[in-house]
């Protein structure tokens, strides 16, 4: 799909003078949606919305993928609409929460405000306001500690959890807009789907982060001080971001690049290519180092933006043309965004996983097993590599059902699909 835009500024200026190139300009996108005004015949409604986005959310989650979907746009444009929706139209979010609600899933709701991660699910005033550590898991990556983690058993209590958090969330009247978000807001499920398939359990655990970006804006000299410093701390965030993704954009175009290369290489000699090395591409050009750490938002997003997930930006525009250069900068934004290649994968649980493995090797061994007794029929011959074998089939049998047993009585374990 592509957006037009066009600056209208330059539309009285004699034809000479202009490049046709800076009147109109065009971007290619994945989806792109008109709401303006309902009346007209191509309104995306949030239901469309939905239809497209949300869905692909819910089917990666289920499939066993990391999920991320954030909204990132200028101020007043609609990404808390986009993302929340108001009572008569609701969002992404409550519509995508609604549907997980069957499954007890745990779910949490923090705000990024001035750096400092706060739980906007938690109870207690102090608790309310004070903030949370981020640290590193060596396989888990950033998470945030003592988060608050809440299971719903109905749509009611679930809708009820999201407009608590976002009731505790931080806004403020700015000049565009008089209840704009001060802070960044993740709202996160924790996404597990554990069956027994063929009498062997599968489970997948995944995430899926729903996040709603502060509005970008320019400092006004005018704002108080708290203003000056919320809206300096957003910028620096998103200032952060944007260095991310394009450094992330740089560093997947030069993967790909460098992939043609290494396969018109193997091809044209016949030679074998070896993959390339981490820090160097093609042309021996450096991959860039990606400064997840510079803001709070960037180091907890950093899976969601260039590793393990399936990641959907919305970018949020304003009709207006006095947001010509906002607008244009947003679709920048998103079009740099557009190049990153992510690499998920189904994130299958250890011991799960471990069972698979053994069942595989059991098959294998008992094939090998009949194999040769049918090419040795004598039992002297066959006796001791037989039972060699059977033993190993033996141990891990034993090691499955074993394996089983604890699977299906871990005491947080849920059979939902
Ligand atoms: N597509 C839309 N249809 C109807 N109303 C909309 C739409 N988009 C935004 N609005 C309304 O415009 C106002 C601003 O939108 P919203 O709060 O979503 O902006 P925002 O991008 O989240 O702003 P900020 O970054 O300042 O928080 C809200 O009253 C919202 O309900």
């Amino acid at each position: 799909k592509v957006v037009r835009i066009q600056n209208v500024k330059l539309d009285g200026r004699a034809d000479g003078a202009v490049d046709s190139r800076e009147k109109l300009l065009e971007f290619c996108f994945d989806y792109c949606y008109w709401s303006v005004d309902p009346a007209e015949p191509h309104y995306a409604s949030q239901e469309e919305v939905f239809q497209d986005l949300g869905v692909l959310v819910l089917s990666g989650a289920s499939e066993g993928y990391n999920v991320c979907l954030f909204a990132y746009g200028q101020t007043g444009s609609g990404k808390t609409y986009t993302m929340m929706g108001t009572p008569d139209s609701i969002g992404l979010t409550p519509r995508i929460c609604q549907l997980v609600v069957l499954s007890h899933l745990p779910r949490s709701f923090l705000e990024i405000y001035n750096e400092r991660v706060r739980d906007l699910l938690r109870g207690g005033e102090q608790k309310k306001r004070a903030s949370l550590r981020v640290r590193e898991h060596p396989e888990k990556g950033p998470y945030v500690q003592d988060l608050s983690q809440h299971v719903v058993s109905d749509c009611k209590q679930a809708m009820h959890l999201l407009e608590e958090g976002i009731a505790n969330r931080i806004t403020a009247a700015t000049h565009n807009h008089d209840a704009s978000s001060r802070s960044h807001a993740i709202f996160t499920i924790q996404y597990t789907k554990a069956i027994l398939e063929n009498n062997c359990p599968s489970e997948t655990v995944s995430k899926i982060n729903l996040v709603d970006l502060a509005g970008s804006e320019r400092a006004d000299p005018h704002y108080c001080r708290d203003r000056l410093t919320e809206g300096s701390n957003i910028n620096k965030s998103l200032v952060t971001l944007g260095i991310v993704i394009s450094a992330l954009a740089q560093n997947s175009q030069m993967s790909s690049s460098c992939q043609s290369i290494n396969s018109v290489a193997s091809e044209g000699d016949g030679s074998t290519v070896g993959s390339h090395s981490s820090s160097l591409s093609g042309g021996g050009r450096r991959h860039c180092f990606i400064p997840y750490r510079d803001s709070v938002l960037t180091w907890l997003l950093k899976d969601s933006l260039g590793g393990n997930s399936k990641t959907i930006m919305i970018a949020t525009v304003s009709p207006s043309a006095y947001s010509y250069n906002e607008t244009l900068s947003t679709l920048r934004y998103a079009a740099h965004a557009r190049n990153i290649v992510n690499k998920p994968r189904v994130n299958e649980d250890a011991n799960v996983r471990l069972i698979k493995e053994l069942r595989e090797e059991i098959d294998r061994l008992k094939s090998m097993l009949l194999s040769f007794e049918m090419r040795n029929p004598s039992p002297s011959l066959s006796d001791e590599r037989d039972g060699n074998l059977s033993d190993i089939v033996l141990q891990n049998e034993l090691k499955v059902t074993q394996g089983r047993h604890r699977w299906l009585h871990l005491p947080d374990r849920f059979s939902y699909c």
